[in-house]
């Protein structure tokens, strides 16, 4: 068996269809954040040319996978980006994550060239924490600033402020956050992210419960997403989405994500590297079956 296509999907032996894709085009950045996961890759290697990326997302596509993220180390280090972008199939939403300190110049163009939305993390308002998280010179801080601007302007929207809970360290700038994005109307909302901690920072883990508890205490609804079954808070009209990876059943339970190394392995896991696919170098004819063969190996990390 080899061509895909026909209506054919991904599902895993957990049940779990594949509905996105999340590929990971680079794993160098111009930041340091103290806590970064760089999707769960260690080391830097050779990047996969825009053919390769090409080629793998029109044979996701075909298997019905019609949602795509990409991410990074930091994605907008790649100039070919925007060719990448022109070259994708179809799709019915294609995101990008990334931390904006290069995307005032680059927003308008991202747009032409078929980009759909951004998700910008942004984990605190004062700059002199923004230098202490992401352990960067004066200056990026304004960027990013820029960066969500542009990225309104550009259409590139919802625009989702990705911030990651640090406690006692930017945990009570949540209401400054949610008055930040209502700034913009309906054209940004705040994602708060929990801590997956892979760096021994047990000093900033927070009560996940806790702060689901006080979103719920001051909600007016609660929305469910499909992806992660992750909770979405409606809080005098602004919308906070809540992620909340650690420890999780729920969460991987619905994970319906296949991702993709930056070196061009399908990797089933974030949390996982000893079950990658390495399709740097197949041909677009062998791509179907190491499609399947990644997700025969998706196993949820956290089950009962
Ligand atoms: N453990 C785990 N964490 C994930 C997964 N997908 C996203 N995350 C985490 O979720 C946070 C937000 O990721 P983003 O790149 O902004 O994308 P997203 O919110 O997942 O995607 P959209 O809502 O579609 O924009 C980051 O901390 C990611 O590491 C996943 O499948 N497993
Ligand atoms: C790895 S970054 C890559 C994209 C881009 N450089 C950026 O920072 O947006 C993707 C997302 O993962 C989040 N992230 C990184 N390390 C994390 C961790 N240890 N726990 C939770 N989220 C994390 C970041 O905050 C960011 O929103
Ligand atoms: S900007 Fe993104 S990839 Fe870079 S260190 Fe921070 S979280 Fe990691
Ligand atoms: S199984 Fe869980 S940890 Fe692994 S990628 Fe999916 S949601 Fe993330």
């Amino acid at each position: 068996m080899s061509s895909a296509g026909t209506g054919e999907v991904l599902t895993d032996s957990y049940g779990r269809t594949v509905r996105s894709l999340r590929m990971s085009i680079t794993d160098r950045c111009n930041l340091n954040c103290i806590y970064c996961h760089n999707e769960g890759h260690v080391g830097h290697s050779r990047e996969m040319p825009v053919d390769t990326i090409v080629n793998i997302v029109e044979v996701a596509s075909q298997f019905g996978i019609n949602r795509l993220k990409l991410s990074g180390g930091e994605p907008l280090l790649r100039k070919d980006l925007e060719e990448a972008l022109t070259r994708l199939p179809d799709m019915r939403d294609i995101s990008l994550t990334t931390n904006a300190v290069l995307l005032r110049d680059r927003a308008s163009s991202l747009k032409d060239a078929g980009l759909d939305r951004v998700n910008i993390s942004l984990d605190t308002l004062d700059p002199e924490k923004y230098r202490t998280i992401a352990k960067c010179s004066t200056g990026m801080f304004d960027r990013v600033l820029d960066g969500i601007h542009a990225a309104v302007d550009a259409g590139l929207t919802p625009v989702k402020l990705n911030m990651v809970l640090l406690k006692d360290l930017n945990d009570d700038e949540i209401k400054d956050m949610l008055d930040f994005t209502r700034g913009y109307g309906g054209d940004v909302m705040l994602q708060l992210i929990e801590l997956m901690d892979f760096r021994d920072l047990p000093q900033y883990r927070i009560n996940a419960n806790e702060v689901e508890k006080s979103l719920l205490s001051v909600s007016s609804d609660v929305q469910v997403r499909e992806l992660h079954k992750r909770k979405k808070y409606i809080i005098n009209g602004a919308e906070v989405e809540f992620v909340r990876p650690v420890d999780n059943t729920e969460f991987c339970a619905n994970c319906n994500r296949l991702r993709v190394s930056a070196d061009g392995k399908l990797k089933p896991c974030l949390l996982v590297n000893n079950n990658l696919v390495d399709v740097l170098n197949a041909t677009k004819d062998e791509l179907p079956d190491l499609f399947r063969l990644a997700v025969s190996k998706r196993v949820p990390f956290c089950r009962d």
